[in-house]
Order: C-alpha cells, then sequence, then structure tokens
C-alpha cells in the first residue's frame, strides 16, 4: 500500500450522506459514530471484523466497491494549502530587494513631491521602481505556484498502489481507490494507505513514526484487543505509516480524512521550503552585489553633493544607480532554471522530489548500484534446476508458462514445495499484457517452472493449506511457510540463498528417502550452486522437513532440513544499461554493484553489463564487510576501482555510503526495500524504484526513477551536470553586464562630467527587458553531447569560483571599456566642455543612446560567447540554440524602439542612431566575441579545463 503525503481526499466509514470532500467534517468510525462498528473494531474476533465492516474475507465484490467510493468519495486527504493567495502575494514583498526597492520608490516619489520645478524624468524613476517592484513579485508569485504545481504533478507520477481483494481476486488498485470494507494484502516495505484492522499476520511490524513520533518498529497482532485510543491498538495499522517487516491481511476501517493520519494533516501546517545550497550561494552573490550597489549610490552622492548640483536631483540619480545595479530578477531565473532541469529529467523518467537533488546529482562521483531490476530487467525464467546430482534444463523464456521441464518425481517435488512458499500471483494475459507476476519476480519464475511442469499451485495450496509463514527477509536470505498435510500433520517448506539454506540442512532427498547431507554432498551442492552463478543465474535452494505444530518458531522451522534442490533463474540484462555504464566511465563516476546475490552471479551480471572488465575485480561478501574496521573499509573502498559488494544486507549498503562520503564522495545509491531506507535517506541522492520499490523506499529517495532502469540514472547526472553549466552560463552573462552599467558612471563620475553616462531608467530596461529572456534560454539550453566527457564537479567547489569571476571580470571589463570608449568618443567630438552639457543636449542623447545600445549588442554577443568554456561557440554551433538568437533579437529590437520611437525616446532621453552607430557597435560587439575565443584557445592550448571540464 501507499502513502501520497499531498493529496488524500475524504472518506469514511459512513451509512448515508453525501462524499465528504476535505471542507466537510468527516465522521470518524473508531472514535464516535453511533451504530458504527467504531470503537467496537479493535475489541472483535477476526470472524466479526468482516460483519461489522460489511465485508467478507474474499473483499468486497467490485459493484459494492464503487457504491462505496461513490458514497464515502475518494481515499485522499485535500490539498495542503500555503496560505491565502494574497497573503502569498504580499510575502511578495516583504524580502530584502523588495524592501529596498518600495523604499527608495517611497523616497523618489516623495523627491519629486519636494522638488521645484518638478522634474518629470524623477517621476518616471519612481514610477520604473514600482514597476521593477511588481514585477518581480509578480515572477516570483509565478514561479512559486508552478514549482508547486510541478511538485504535485511529479507526486502523481509515483505510482501510489495497493494490493487489494475484490470477489477473492487479488489486485494492484491506485491507493485513493480504497474504500471502507476492503480487504488489503501487506507486506514489508508497504506504505498503509487506509486505517486498517488486520485479520492476519505474519510477524508484522510497522512503523507508526508519521503518527507517533517513535520510529522504533512495533509489532501488530490480529487478535482482539480491549478498548481503547486507536493508536495504542496492537491490531491497527494506519494511514501514513509503514510495514517494516512481515506479511498480513486486513480490512479497511476508514479512508482519507476519517483516517488517524487525515485528522493530523489537518493540523500540520505545511513545511517550509528549503532553498539549496547553490539557491543559496546564488542568493548571497546576489547581497554581495546589492551591497556594492548601495556602496556606489553612497560614493556617488558623496562626490557629487559638493559639486552645485541640486541637492534632489543628486540623491534621485544615487539612488536610482543603486536601484538599478541591484540583480533584481536573478533569484527567479534561476529557480526557473532548476525548474526545467527537473522537468527534463521528468520526462527521461527520473523524477527529482527535491530541487537539490538536481545540483548533487551533477557533482555525483560513486554510483552504489542494485542488481536486479536496475542493471537486469528484473524477467526472472528459470532455466536450471539440479536435482540428486542431476541438471536439468527448463524451457520457455519469460512468464507464460509454456516449457518443458522434466516429469520425474524429485524434480516435480522440488517445484512443487518452491511454489507453495511463494506469495507471488501469475496473472493471465489481458489486453496487450503477456502473463504478468504480482509480486516478488523470483517467486513468480519458480510459479511459471511449476506450471510448466503441470502442476497448479492454486490446487496444490489447497490440498496442503499454508497455516504460518515467517517472511523472506534480506539478512536471512531465506522464506518459510508451514502446511498441513493431507494426514493433518504439518510440513515445513522452506527456499532461500544455497549457503544460508545448506547451513540450516542436515539432511538430503533421495527420492523420497532421507539421508544424512555428508560433506562430500554439502560440497557437491555448492558446487554445483557456484557453477549455476558464474553463468549469471540466480540461484535459490529449496528444502522441506516435518513439524510438530502449526505454529513453529523461527528457529524450528529453519533448522533440522531436507535439502531438495537448486533452481537457477537467469534475468536478461537491460539492453541499455552497456551505454549508460560506458558514460559513467568517461564521466570518472564509479558504479559499486551492491546486491545480496551470490559473487559469482554478481560478477557474471557486471560483465555482462560492462561494470567489469579487468581480471580480477574486488568482489567481497557482507561477511568480509563485517570483518574490517573503518580504516579497512576505507582503504579497500579507495584502492579498489571495479568493485562489487555481494551477499551484503541493508545495513551493509549504510555503512557503504556513509565510508563512500567520509572519503568525499558524492554518493546516489539505489534501493527498493524497505530497509534500504536509512542508506536513501543518508546517501547525498537516494535513488527508488517507482515501479518495483516499495512506497517506504520511495518515500524515503530524493528520486525516483519510473522506469528503475540505470541508465536513467546517467541520464539525470547528465542533466544535473547540464543545470549546472547552464546556470553559472547565465550568472557570467548577466553579472558581467552589471560592471559594463557600473564603470561607465564611476568614470564620468570621477572624470567630473556632470551628468551620467547611462541613466538608471536605461538600466532598469536593460535589466528587465532585454536581458531577461536570453539569461532564461541560457538556463533553458540543451544538454552538450560532452556533458559526461569530464570528471565530477568537487563536492566543494563553489559556483563563484574564481575562473567564474574571471570571466565576469574579463567579459565585464571589455564591455566597460567599449562602452566608455563610445560614450567619451561622442562627447569628446563634440567640442563642447563638461560644463555645458545638459539633459537635453542632443550629444549627450546621443552619447547615452549610444552607451546603452553598446552594453544591448554586446550582451548579445557575450550570450554566444559563454554557451561554452573552452570550445569555439563556432565549432559547438551558433545555432543550436535558436531561443538564444531569437531573445538576443528581441532585446535589439527593443533596444532600436528606445532609440527611434518618439514616446520612447521621451521616456528615455534617447536619440535616433546611424547606422554607421550600430555598425561600431557590432564591430565591438565581435571584437568581445573575437577576444573571448582567444581566450578559450589559449586555454585549449594549455589543456587546463575550467571546473573539470573537458571542453
Ligand atoms: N523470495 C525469496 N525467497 C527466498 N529466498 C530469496 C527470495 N528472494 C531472494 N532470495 C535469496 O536471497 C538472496 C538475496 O536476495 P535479496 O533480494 O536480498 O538480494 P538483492 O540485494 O535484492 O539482490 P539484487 O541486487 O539482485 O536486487 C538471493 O540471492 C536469493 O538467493
Amino acid at each position: 500500500m501507499s502513502r501520497e503525503p499531498v493529496r488524500w481526499g475524504a472518506a469514511a466509514l459512513r451509512e448515508d450522506g453525501p462524499p465528504s470532500n476535505g471542507a466537510v467534517p468527516s465522521n470518524e468510525p473508531l472514535r464516535d459514530r453511533p451504530g458504527a462498528p467504531a470503537r467496537s473494531v479493535p475489541s472483535l474476533p477476526v470472524r466479526e471484523v468482516y460483519a461489522a465492516l460489511n465485508s467478507s474475507p474474499r473483499g468486497l465484490t467490485p459493484p459494492e466497491a464503487t457504491a462505496r467510493q461513490a458514497r464515502y468519495g475518494l481515499n485522499e486527504l485535500p490539498r495542503v494549502s500555503r496560505g491565502h493567495v494574497w497573503r502569498r502575494l504580499v510575502a511578495q514583498f516583504t524580502d530584502l530587494f523588495a524592501v529596498v526597492l518600495i523604499v527608495s520608490s517611497a523616497i523618489t516619489f516623495l523627491a519629486y513631491a519636494l522638488e521645484q520645478p518638478r522634474d518629470p524624468a524623477t517621476l518616471q524613476l519612481a514610477l520604473a521602481i514600482l514597476g521593477v517592484v511588481l514585477l518581480n513579485a509578480g515572477i516570483g508569485f509565478a514561479q512559486e505556484y508552478s514549482a508547486e504545481r510541478t511538485a504535485e504533478s511529479l507526486q502523481a507520477m509515483v505510482p501510489h498502489t495497493c494490493r487489494v481483494l475484490r470477489s477473492g481476486d487479488a489486485r494492484d488498485l491506485p491507493a485513493r481507490e480504497l474504500v471502507p470494507g476492503d480487504v488489503v494484502l501487506l507486506e514489508a516495505g508497504d506504505a498503509v494507505s487506509a486505517d486498517c484492522r488486520l485479520v492476519e499476520a505474519h510477524e508484522v511490524a510497522v512503523n507508526n513514526a508519521a503518527l507517533t513520533g517513535e520510529s522504533d518498529a512495533v509489532a501488530r497482532v490480529p487478535g482482539p484487543v480491549p478498548t481503547g485510543p486507536p493508536l495504542e491498538a496492537r491490531n491497527l495499522v494506519f494511514m501514513g505509516t509503514d510495514v517494516i517487516a512481515g506479511t498480513g491481511k486486513a480490512v479497511v476501517c476508514s479512508t482519507g480524512t476519517a483516517t488517524e493520519f487525515g485528522r493530523i494533516f489537518r493540523l500540520t501546517a505545511a513545511a517550509p521550503r528549503q532553498k539549496t545550497p547553490l539557491q543559496r550561494q546564488v542568493a548571497a552573490m546576489a547581497r554581495r552585489v546589492a551591497g556594492v550597489a548601495l556602496a556606489t549610490g553612497a560614493v556617488l552622492f558623496a562626490v557629487r553633493a559638493p559639486g552645485g548640483q541640486p541637492f534632489v536631483d543628486t540623491f534621485v540619480f544615487s539612488l536610482g544607480v543603486m536601484v538599478a545595479l541591484v540583480p533584481e530578477g536573478l533569484p527567479a531565473t534561476l529557480s526557473v532554471s532548476l525548474a526545467i532541469g527537473v522537468r527534463r529529467m521528468a520526462r527521461r523518467h527520473a523524477l527529482v522530489k527535491q530541487l537539490l537533488a538536481v545540483e548533487a546529482l551533477g557533482s555525483t562521483s560513486v554510483v552504489c548500484t542494485d542488481k536486479t531490476g536496475t542493471l537486469t530487467q528484473a524477467e526472472m525464467t528459470v532455466v536450471q534446476l539440479w536435482v540428486n546430482g542431476v541438471p536439468h534444463s527448463v524451457a520457455g523464456v519469460g512468464y507464460a508458462p509454456v516449457g518443458e521441464v522434466s516429469d520425474a518425481g524429485p524434480v516435480r517435488e522440488l517445484l512443487r514445495t518452491a511454489a507453495l512458499c511463494s506469495n507471488a500471483r501469475l496473472v493471465p494475459p489481458t489486453g496487450r499484457d503477456g502473463w504478468r507476476v504480482l509480486g516478488d519476480t523470483t517467486e513468480g519464475a519458480l510459479l511459471v517452472a511449476a506450471m510448466k511442469a503441470d502442476l497448479d499451485p492454486a490446487a496444490e495450496e489447497s490440498r496442503t493449506p499454508r497455516v504460518a509463514e515467517h517472511p523472506f527477509d534480506s539478512v536471512r536470505k531465506l522464506m518459510s511457510t508451514v502446511h498441513r498435510d493431507l494426514d493433518g500433520s504439518c510440513l515445513a517448506y522452506v527456499k532461500g540463498a544455497p549457503l544460508e539454506l545448506l547451513a540450516r540442512c542436515d539432511a538430503v532427498d533421495r527420492e523420497g528417502a532421507r539421508e544424512p547431507l555428508t560433506d562430500v554432498c554439502r560440497a557437491e551442492i555448492t558446487a554445483a550452486a557456484d557453477g549455476m552463478a558464474g553463468q549469471g543465474l540466480r540461484v535459490l535452494a529449496v528444502a522441506r522437513r516435518r513439524v510438530d505444530s502449526p505454529h513453529p518458531t523461527l528457529g524450528d522451522t529453519e533448522s533440522g532440513l531436507t535439502f531438495l534442490g537448486l533452481a537457477g533463474m537467469y534475468d536478461p540484462p537491460r539492453p541499455e544499461v552497456r551505454d549508460a555504464v560506458d558514460a559513467c566511465r568517461r564521466a570518472g563516476i564509479r558504479i559499486v554493484m551492491v546486491t545480496g546475490d551470490h559473487p559469482l552471479t554478481a560478477e557474471a551480471v557486471a560483465r555482462r553489463v560492462g561494470i567489469v572488465r579487468g581480471r580480477a575485480p574486488s568482489v567481497v561478501t557482507g561477511t568480509q564487510l563485517d570483518a574490517l574496521d573503518e580504516g579497512g573499509l576505507d582503504a579497500l573502498l579507495a584502492s579498489s576501482t571495479e568493485l562489487l559488494l555481494c551477499r551484503v544486507s541493508p545495513e551493509h549498503k549504510m555503512r557503504v555510503v556513509t565510508a563512500l562520503q567520509r572519503l568525499g564522495e558524492v554518493v546516489a545509491v539505489t534501493g527498493d526495500g524497505a530497509n534500504d531506507a536509512p542508506a536513501l535517506k543518508h546517501a547525498d541522492i537516494g535513488v527508488a524504484m517507482g515501479a518495483s520499490g516499495t512506497d517506504v523506499a520511495r518515500e524515503a529517495a530524493v528520486m525516483v526513477l519510473l522506469d528503475d532502469s540505470f541508465a536513467s540514472i546517467t541520464t539525470a547526472v547528465g542533466l544535473g551536470r547540464s543545470v549546472y553549466r547552464n546556470i553559472r552560463k547565465f550568472l557570467i552573462y548577466l553579472f558581467s553586464h552589471n560592471i559594463a552599467e557600473l564603470v561607465p558612471i564611476l568614470a564620468a563620475t570621477f572624470a567630473g562630467f556632470p551628468l551620467v553616462p547611462i541613466t538608471a531608467v536605461q538600466i532598469l530596461a536593460i535589466d528587465l527587458g532585454s536581458d531577461v529572456l536570453p539569461a532564461l534560454a541560457l538556463g533553458a539550453e540543451p544538454m552538450e553531447r560532452d556533458v559526461m566527457d569530464s570528471p565530477p564537479r568537487p563536492r566543494r567547489e563553489r559556483l563563484f569560483s574564481t575562473a567564474v569571476m574571471g570571466r565576469i571580470l574579463f567579459l565585464g571589463g571589455i564591455q566597460a571599456l567599449g562602452v566608455c570608449a563610445v560614450f567619451f568618443w561622442h562627447i569628446h567630438a563634440s567640442g563642447l566642455p563638461y560644463a555645458d552639457f545638459t539633459k537635453s543636449d542632443p550629444v549627450y542623447r546621443e552619447a547615452i543612446t549610444m552607451v546603452q545600445a553598446g552594453i544591448v549588442v554586446s550582451q548579445f554577443f557575450n550570450s554566444l560567447a559563454v554557451r561554452t568554456d573552452r570550445q569555439s561557440v563556432f565549432r559547438a554551433g551558433l545555432l543550436t540554440n535558436p531561443w538564444l538568437l531569437a531573445a538576443g533579437c528581441f532585446g535589439i529590437g527593443l533596444m532600436a524602439a528606445i532609440s527611434y520611437a518618439p514616446p520612447l525616446q521621451t521616456i528615455f532621453n534617447t536619440a535616433p542612431l546611424a547606422a554607421a552607430d550600430w555598425a561600431v557597435l557590432a564591430a565591438f560587439g565581435a571584437l568581445l566575441l573575437a577576444a573571448e575565443e582567444a581566450r578559450k584557445w589559449l586555454l585549449r592550448r594549455r589543456g587546463t579545463p575550467l571546473e573539470g571540464e573537458t571542453r
């Protein structure tokens, strides 16, 4: 069963009334509902539970379930509201930038009101600043809203199903379709989707942390308990909690908001969204730049105030420059870029639950991966059996029970035992789907093999019904079931990893006779198991014994066993994995295979998919890991390039992840089982399987693979790297033009020129007009082909590294030099002394138009230059990001309008430029590109990569 924290709706066991929907207070069957099973459910004996909830051991019929759904509504909780829309909008005006801008705008309005005569330019500036505030708030609000919607739609893509009995038929249904009275099947790793009363339980333990905060495992039993607070009833399991051990069957008592989880959910405020380190770095940088802006404003005021200019003029001017230099749209551009990354990953089957993962993915240096399902297709087929020293092959592929198996008695007995000791179910073909397995694929393969031998598992089960079970767990590596034999006695059937099982056998079956298991015999069986494993097969051993009671202890069930034989199953590798493994090699990412399987099986599969190429990979078992202290483990992990960890349990996985992180690695780890959750949480990127993983693993991971494939991890890493590169591109692009805006202002001030070379309104037109779209287009640059050709970015590398800062200064410096040159060239060409210039002077208007156009045109070339770090842009292809070209053309078009359209000329105090002026600016832009090309050429010649890149 699954948990979906955001979108549960309302439903409860109710005899009448409309379906509840979040807003309607729901009734609470386990509490006070009059006339309902309510409080009495936990105290009822099992057989009365069904009657009390109008259900039966075969579950509800589909029409009854539909009727109940109409009556009680879907099993969902209402959407979390992050506060009223207006409150969220107001919040946009309360961050530091917004407050600075609002105060600035207010002061400018005040200045306009006080100045004599009033200058329309002051009013324009005040309005422009206000416009910036509104625009910024609008972008922020829209971005937050869309991020929320993205998160919700991604959540909805993660499958949340539970196994339900309807008319006796087990089927996987979306958790939201559960209704009171439904009979659900639970097993370790499931998240519980509704409040339920257990009616059968085999060693069930749950984690009620979501409700109680206590993360210890608590045992659950099916029998009646005294009436009391629902959370204390040991036969109830609750929505939002996890089954961490055992298997069981339970009847749904309440759903949606009527559940205990729903009650708490209504009281819990949504957690605030955390900023990622990258967002924090950018915000810190933006604050620093804002500080520089503030200081510049103050310096300008101090220098200009004594110069005889009107006080208000100087003040408004300094304020305008300050506002213009604040990087207003930056945080929003960053979030949009991260969100684009998340969407791209989702399209490639990798759902990222936290933005944090997008950036961590880019620096992943080790991937610890499972084998079955991730590297292989998880389509097990039993291909070989080994009984009494004789190998038997099994024909047929996939789950279709068509093929041939020896009909020898001992072979049939092996398969019958294995099939009875399984919980999986085979589903016949429907529509376009072929034969499918519900449940564990290893067990599915055993059922198929049994059916190929003409055995009917259902008939066998009714002949010798199961009375008890010790579920499989990956530490014991065994599973056992107890069955009542025809004569009333009890038999235990056990299957599991050969070594573990053999250690619990003391006899071997020879055509029905029990013979002692000699050392020779043991060696023969081990050699046979190794032989199969060496071919890449997963090997299971099967055994049985008579037991005295229908409910023997684990120790009694799994000791003194009689060995029956071995089953070897083939699981073909996923075809796409080989290329993905190659990509990881090129990208300097180590792959460590972590599997519970046999070392020989692991090595054979690792060779097939290319993880192992050398002659002697390090193959280490869980027992060997246990013998290593921390130092030994570190040495092992640091020294082995090809490492396979076999026969390990999830606890080992956790230890290895911690050790790798200690060695400075950024670790991605895959997991599917409930007890993989700690390792998934601890890793830098926990990756859960969307198709086959348990709900608990999906909950603990930050990334969910919809197709379970290793190749999707590699793609996500590539996309993560590309997002990081793109962010760096637009930061260089945006911050370099700040220099081009600032330097001419400082130069004019210190040269004693009485006016500014570019006005605040012009700067705002660049920052919020011509620069926004190219920055977004850079943030959305397609993934470069060579993104996986370089080693991972070091964990501690800062976004604003020396190299990045150097590049900002280089590009910004060239731009600044250019615009200063065109400005003073215009001013000096007129021959007028500085003091004679006024705001309305045509030469001055032309000069400031040249400065603004100079920045816009050079930014166009700059946007092309920043696309590559070392490679020539001409080699990378000038036309490969058409959005960027379109955005650049839009910016130049806007600038032309500002230069030529009379109303805009009035607002911006600009003048029409001549064709020759544009030609000068274009030539100057081309010079910037040429200088960048020369710098890249030098870098390539020296072979120094920038931030670990090959370009
Ligand atoms: N359902 C089962 N019943 C009994 N034994 C099993 C079952 N599934 C697996 N085993 C045995 O336990 C061993 C460990 O299995 P486990 O599922 O823990 O490995 P895993 O780490 O998930 O493997 P992989 O890396 O292949 O996904 C297997 O090699 C097999 O011999």
